[in-house]
């Protein structure tokens, strides 16, 4: 659960199945339509099974044969390995894409002009990565150091990759944001999936032996079997660990510059900034859910809500109000960051039933 984002995010709602942007689209369904048409082969959700009922209502289209269920979160290197693995029996030769579905990236068409550019600097033999030119010294992304263009006619802004450090500490980061040599890695990879294997092999042997025990009995009745007893036993990393940082150091890594705009949604701040104000009227306050009855006077911020209550907001700025049946959330911009000690304090004191 993305904690920054309580009380709209829940344990059975996190972001990636919420509409954080006001299009009427959760990030989810915007992230498979923005990819639908770019890849020859199907593509394939790989979520917690906990949430296998509302995936498929969101994506009625995918089959479930493409729907991978994860009986507990095990982090990215378990979710994108064994997609691999299992893309890899089907067609060893495959170039794959990774691609978090709890993003915004507009516009489509420029994202999907880099992915496809990125297919082909992948189809050379390397992973690649999207870089965002950073807007601030982050500690929470990875950073790639971007070489010299790799000159492929095909693919005229990839260029070979020096360095991929994941979340570096603050110092480190403005020495990166500094040079000018940095751009943050946007957590998508497009690669060779015998590449992306091969290092996950050599990273992490015990993991990709288990992801290969669960990929043997996929397609027999023992399946569900296997998974719950494969994959407590996997270990739990970042893909960025597992396979980017050691591609990166061998020279096996490129990136594509993402030259369109990206926002990772980390908390009610970037949906602040997000959610542009309504030009038709003068009010400052952008409304998400399905509740729109909101009094503003002289007030700036967001408010969403998708109960029946009217809200008032009068000589406030910056404000974030959620307001949902069980739980109200009111902060402001500057402190969005601060909502998950507010959920953490209420883990510790035992508060669940709101979580
Ligand atoms: N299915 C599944 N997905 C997972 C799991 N763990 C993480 N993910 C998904 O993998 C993506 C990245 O995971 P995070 O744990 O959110 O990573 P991060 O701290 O944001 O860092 C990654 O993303 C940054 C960009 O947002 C990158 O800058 C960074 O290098 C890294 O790739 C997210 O979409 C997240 O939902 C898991 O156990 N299962």
């Amino acid at each position: 659960m993305g904690s920054r984002l309580w009380p709209l995010s829940r344990a059975d709602a996190p972001k990636f199945l919420l509409d954080l942007t006001g299009s009427g689209s959760s990030l989810l369904r915007a992230t498979y339509d923005r990819l639908e048409g770019l890849s020859a082969g199907p593509l394939m959700v790989v979520t917690g099974r906990s949430h296998a009922g509302a995936v498929q209502e969101q994506l009625p289209e995918l089959c479930a044969s493409d729907l991978v269920l994860e009986p507990s979160p095990k982090d990215s290197a378990a979710a994108i390995g064994l997609a691999c693995t299992l893309i890899a029996r089907r067609d060893p030769d495959a170039i794959v894409g990774s691609f978090a579905a709890d993003h915004v990236v507009e516009p489509a068409e420029s994202f999907q002009d880099v992915v496809r550019e990125a297919v082909q600097a992948a189809d050379t033999g390397r992973i690649v990565t999207i870089g965002i030119t950073p807007s601030s010294p982050a500690t929470g992304f990875g950073y790639i150091k971007a070489g010299e263009p790799l000159g492929l006619a095909q693919a005229p802004h990839a260029v070979t990759v020096e360095q991929f450090v994941e979340k570096p500490d603050l110092e480190t980061a403005r020495e990166y944001v500094a040079s000018g040599h940095y751009t943050w890695n946007a957590g998508m990879f497009v690669a060779p999936v015998g590449l992306m294997l091969d290092y996950l092999r050599r990273s992490e042997p015990e993991l990709a032996r288990g992801l290969d025990r669960i990929a043997d009995a996929w397609e027999t009745p023992e399946r569900d079997a296997v998974v719950d007893k494969v994959w407590p036993t996997l270990t739990k990393t970042a893909i960025d660990y597992a396979v980017a940082e050691p591609a990166a150091a061998a020279g096996d890594v490129a990136m594509v510059p993402g030259d369109f705009t990206w926002e990772d949604v980390g908390d009610f701040a970037a949906i602040n900034r997000l959610n542009k104000v309504d030009p038709q009227t003068d009010s400052q306050v952008s409304i998400l859910g399905s509740n729109k009855r909101v009094l503003e006077d002289e007030s700036s911020g967001i408010v969403v809500s998708d109960t029946a209550r009217l809200i008032a907001l009068i000589g406030v700025d910056d404000i974030v109000v959620v307001d949902t049946p069980d739980a109200l959330l009111v902060t402001t911009a500057e402190h969005a960051q601060r909502v998950k000690n507010a959920v953490d304090s209420l883990k510790r004191n035992g508060d669940t039933d709101v979580l």
